[in-house]
């Protein structure tokens, strides 16, 4: 592959309804949409999933672009690539900022499947056709949550997930498990607590929660270790874990039992099948976490889940759960608590190029 012309597209898309963790209520979703055209004339799609600002990672939208038009795309313009996996290995001079070099390694993967005429899925050694559909249900009033809830078991989802923080977690995990006690629950804290709660955390081990996810701080991997110790509920790490080696270290020291892999998170795909091969021969299972994306990297997140040991019902719900329309054609739908992997080449859905340009606020052209 020798990319010739890679176009950075900054969307921006208001949520069907707001969207409120520990940490920011988000109302509006800004995106970098990247499309890279192989000089066979071949397109490949990627998207970055930095936030307007920095409250999820130190990662923004503008950063993205400030890393991919400055260092990341002149490095893929200039390089002949034989693989996707060499993506990555190329920006091994430029640190962190993974999220925007997921952003191009994504549309390379995309490309790649596109030219063998298979679908992503497969390529990345996917073996599912279809994937189980989890929600995610943001802080609100505890009657508006255990709505939200009626309505995603309405629709199939297989798995909830809900937003807590300090003062919005007994009471409310209480409150649902009065009313479902059996439906598979989890609980994500982005980062919000310290080891000096651990005894409000330990009180949710009555509850018979799947997981607690990131409870401590983004960068920790060495107070979870302890609070693994001192609670019952398994503990899931997601801001946490950015690489294989973190993923390696977190599980040496025993700092959680459970890893949520975003592609965006940790680089993009490449990475993505590090951490879960190394999960795999672990015994650790994994599922893959969201970020109020588009289609485009929900159908990367997508091929991703299909691989054998993302054995947890995921973030993944339908394009409706977050848009009025969606940026993909056709849009993803849940059918009995199921999303389908698609079967056409590549990411296997169209990008709808008359609702991207709706939505693009700024378009970036680069070539050689
Ligand atoms: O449904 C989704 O897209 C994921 C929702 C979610 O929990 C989330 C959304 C934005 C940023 C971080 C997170 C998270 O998993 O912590
Ligand atoms: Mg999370």
């Amino acid at each position: 592959m020798r990319l010739k012309k890679i176009t950075l597209h900054l969307t921006e898309m208001e949520l069907v309804q707001p969207f409120e963790s520990s940490l920011e209520r988000v109302e509006t979703r800004e995106s970098v949409i990247v499309e890279a055209e192989n000089s066979d004339g071949t397109v490949g799609w990627g998207e970055g999933v930095a936030f307007s600002s920095p409250w999820y990672t130190e990662e923004t939208v503008k950063t993205s672009l400030h890393m991919l038009q400055d260092f990341l795309i002149p490095i893929c313009l200039h390089r002949e690539y034989r693989h996707p996996e060499e993506v990555h290995a190329s920006f091994s001079g430029i640190k962190r900022n993974r999220m925007a070099k997921a952003a191009i390694e994504m549309a390379v993967w995309d490309v790649y499947a596109k030219q063998l005429n298979r679908p992503l899925s497969s390529v990345l050694g996917g073996t599912r056709e279809a994937v189980e559909a989890g929600m995610v249900i943001g802080l609100d009033t505890i009657p508006s949550m255990l709505k939200s809830i009626d309505h995603a078991l309405a629709a199939g989802y297989k798995r909830l997930k809900v937003k807590i923080k300090p003062g919005y977690d007994f009471d409310l995990i209480h409150e649902i498990r009065k009313q479902y006690p059996y439906i598979p629950l989890m609980a994500d804290a982005n980062s919000a607590y310290t080891l000096e709660d651990a005894d409000k955390l330990k009180s949710l081990d009555d509850f018979g929660l799947m997981m607690i996810e990131q409870p401590l701080a983004s960068d920790d991997i060495i107070d979870h270790a302890v609070l693994q110790k001192m609670v019952n509920t398994p503990i899931c790490l997601d801001e946490s874990i950015e690489s294989a080696e973190d993923a390696r270290k977190a599980l040496d020291l025993g700092s959680c039992k459970i890893i949520n892999i975003k592609p965006g998170r940790v680089g993009g795909l490449a990475e993505t099948i590090k951490i879960h091969d190394l999960c795999l021969k672990r015994n650790i299972p994994v599922w893959c976490g969201g970020m109020l994306e588009t289609g485009i990297s929900r159908a990367h997140n997508l091929a991703a889940a299909s691989l054998p040991n993302f054995t947890i019902p995921g973030d993944l719900s339908a394009s409706s759960r977050y848009w009025k329309e969606d940026l993909i054609s056709p849009e993803v739908t849940v059918q009995n608590g199921l999303v389908a992997v698609p079967s056409g080449a590549g990411i296997g859905f169209e990008v709808d190029r008359k609702k991207l340009g709706k939505y693009t606020k700024q378009t970036f052209h680069a070539s050689n």
